[in-house]
């Protein structure tokens, strides 16, 4: 019995002690190290190009264009291009033109015809001295030929306006080649009248005749002209020699007649700045910038350019310009927006220098070497 009892509680003890150890594994107590953490699942970042290929197209970057040549055009010769923009001339030639015709046709001329025919050929800036000539002249013809058909009158007038501009002037412009040299062609003026515009024809316009031009941009007081000329250059393959903004336009005009002769071009032409106040400040400049240029070679043309539609004003500029630079060529803009082409008579006499050049317009093939009969041909209509 002792014993029985003994196995109980024998067997009693060992099952409480296992249930415990049982339960304290299971309530965690004691140094349990935490369990490990769930890893997060994330979505790893699309590497870059990932992101390119799934970006809408407009977000792509550009693709860089692959550099191309700028095209270069063969412009137009010189010839008859004042014939061929003869419509250009449309107000003087109702203005003027027509004006004239019509009065000199009335039956009998009167004193006040005569004033109202000398009166429109001021106001088309002809200058008081040559409308009272081609008046004087007129009338003495009238007057000994009797009543004149519209033909005769026209012939007459024709013969009047040509005389007065001058048919015999030297009006071809020095841009040969000469002594190994090129030739150099200076273009002076006040800014505004369009002087690197027509520096730019001017050389599709001998690029056109089969010359090959290099451009000087000496007018570094304007950043953009620079930009302006290099443009044209590009279009036609003419090289541009340019300095930094500000520099001595002097050493540009040197640099690019240096270039000019290493290259072998037939003429190099120089644009030069006109935003001088003084005339000192001017005649330093371009004194400087010439006898620069004629440690090279000679200067065999300066053009001074002139803006048609300023009249008075342009030949107050016309005359300071004279004063400070032998002048040999005047190259007359914007006749396309002007009544007043008599201005090719008035400044001739004002400088004793011909009209060699005309801007018709701001196409770049819009500038024509003058002719007088051809002129007249345009605006008598
Ligand atoms: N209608 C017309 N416009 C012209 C003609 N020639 C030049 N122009 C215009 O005149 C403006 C002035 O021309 P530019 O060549 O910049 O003048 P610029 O004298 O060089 O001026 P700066 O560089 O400031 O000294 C431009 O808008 C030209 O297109 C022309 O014959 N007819």
């Amino acid at each position: 019995m002792e014993y029985l009892i003994l196995g109980i509680a024998l067997f009693v003890v060992l099952a409480v002690g296992g249930m415990v150890a049982l339960l304290r594994s299971r309530s965690g107590t004691g140094t349990l190290e935490a369990p490990p953490e769930t890893p997060t699942i994330t979505r790893p970042a699309p590497p870059a190009e990932e992101e390119a290929v799934v970006a809408p197209p407009a977000e792509r970057p550009p693709l860089a264009e692959p550099s191309v040549a700028p095209e270069i055009e063969l412009p137009p010769p010189s010839a008859g291009r004042l014939q061929r923009l003869r419509a250009r001339l449309a107000r003087s030639q109702s203005t003027l033109g027509q004006g004239l015709l019509n009065l000199l046709s009335r039956d009998s001329l009167t004193d006040e015809d005569w004033d109202e025919i000398e009166d429109l050929l001021i106001s088309a800036d002809v200058g008081v001295a040559p409308s009272r000539m081609i008046v004087d002249e007129l009338r003495t013809k009238v007057k000994v030929t009797g009543q004149l058909s519209p033909d005769q009158v026209r012939t007459l007038l024709r013969e009047q306006l040509v005389a007065q501009i001058g048919p015999d002037l030297q009006r071809a412009l020095h841009v040969d080649p000469h002594g190994g040299h090129p030739a150099v062609v200076m273009v002076v003026g006040v800014n505004g009248t369009g002087k690197t515009t027509t520096t730019g024809k001017l050389s599709r316009v001998l690029v056109g005749d089969g010359k090959q031009v290099l451009l000087g941009a000496a007018d570094t007081f304007r950043a953009a002209a620079a930009e302006q000329l290099t443009t044209w250059g590009e279009r036609v393959g003419a090289r541009v020699v340019r300095g930094p903004e500000g520099s001595d336009p002097a050493s540009v005009a040197f640099e690019a007649v240096k270039q000019g002769i290493q290259d072998g071009v037939d003429t190099v032409i120089i644009d030069t700045a006109g935003r001088l106040h003084t005339k000192t400040g001017l005649m330093d400049e371009l004194g400087k910038v010439k006898r620069v240029i004629e440690k090279q070679a000679t200067v065999d043309e300066v053009l001074l350019v002139l803006d048609a539609t300023t009249g008075q004003n342009g030949l107050t500029q016309a005359r300071v310009f004279a004063e400070v630079v032998n002048i040999t060529g005047i190259a007359l803009t914007k006749l396309d927006g002007t009544a007043k082409g008599g201005i090719v008579i008035s400044v001739q006499r004002e400088l004793g220098v011909p009209v060699k050049l005309v801007g018709l317009g701001e196409g770049p093939d819009d500038l024509a070497p003058f002719d007088a009969e051809a002129f007249v041909d345009a605006i008598l209509g």
